[in-house]
């Protein structure tokens, strides 16, 4: 592989980060205020995605469980992409565009929030866990790219869209983690202290 293909990749991960600062940075600040609200009201953080997303999400909820940066409790927070027994039976009994919208329907409780991973917007399971949530009166905070397709209509007005100014799905992934990072550290920020 050519050092130039490999360079490029690096300028255009920093290129998209540096581009994404104007539209995330104030969403992402008041995504963090959506979360401590909830886990301070002793709610519960829902995560979902696909692919690199079911990644994403699991990440996030070991930050939570375990931890970011610093010491600090533990923070309620499940991936609903990680229970084999559950995506395969709910795929194969109903639909696969219902594998995390199940989980929400018996998890879920009013005041909890999903976060929803998508790079497209368009997953079909993910979109079907919003409409869940919604049933649940759930917050949801939604990650997305190239414009936020279908979560554009997905989402209620209580919602947030963080949507990352990019066509390429490898280079919103990678906006994705750092936003997650970033929503770590202002939790534990908020939580306990600057520092
Ligand atoms: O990680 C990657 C590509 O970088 C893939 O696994 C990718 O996540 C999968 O193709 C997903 O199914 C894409 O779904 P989405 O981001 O459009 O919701
Ligand atoms: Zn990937």
């Amino acid at each position: 592989m050519s050092i130039e293909r490999i360079t490029k990749h690096f300028r255009d991960s920093a290129q998209t980060k540096l581009d994404s600062i104007d539209h995330l940075a104030v969403p992402i600040a008041a995504a963090v205020d959506v979360i401590v609200g909830a886990l301070t009201s002793g709610n519960k953080i829902l995560c979902c995605g696909n692919g690199g997303s079911a990644a994403d999400a699991q990440h996030f909820a070991a930050e939570l469980i375990g931890r970011f940066e610093r010491e600090r409790p533990s923070l309620p927070a499940i991936a609903l992409t990680t229970d084999s027994s559950i995506l395969t039976a709910v795929a194969n009994d109903y639909q696969f565009d219902q594998v995390f919208a199940r989980q929400v329907r018996g998890l879920g409780q009013p005041g909890d929030v999903l976060l929803a991973i998508t790079t497209s917007g368009n997953s079909a399971n993910v979109l079907e866990a919003i409409k869940a949530a919604h049933e649940r009166e759930m917050i949801v905070i939604a990650l997305t790219g190239k414009g936020g397709g279908k979560m554009n209509e997905a989402l209620g007005d209580n919602d947030m869209h963080l949507c990352v100014p990019s066509e390429r799905t490898a280079r919103i992934q990678e906006v994705h983690l750092l936003s997650i990072h970033c929503l770590c550290d202002g939790i534990d920020a908020l939580l306990c202290g600057d520092e």
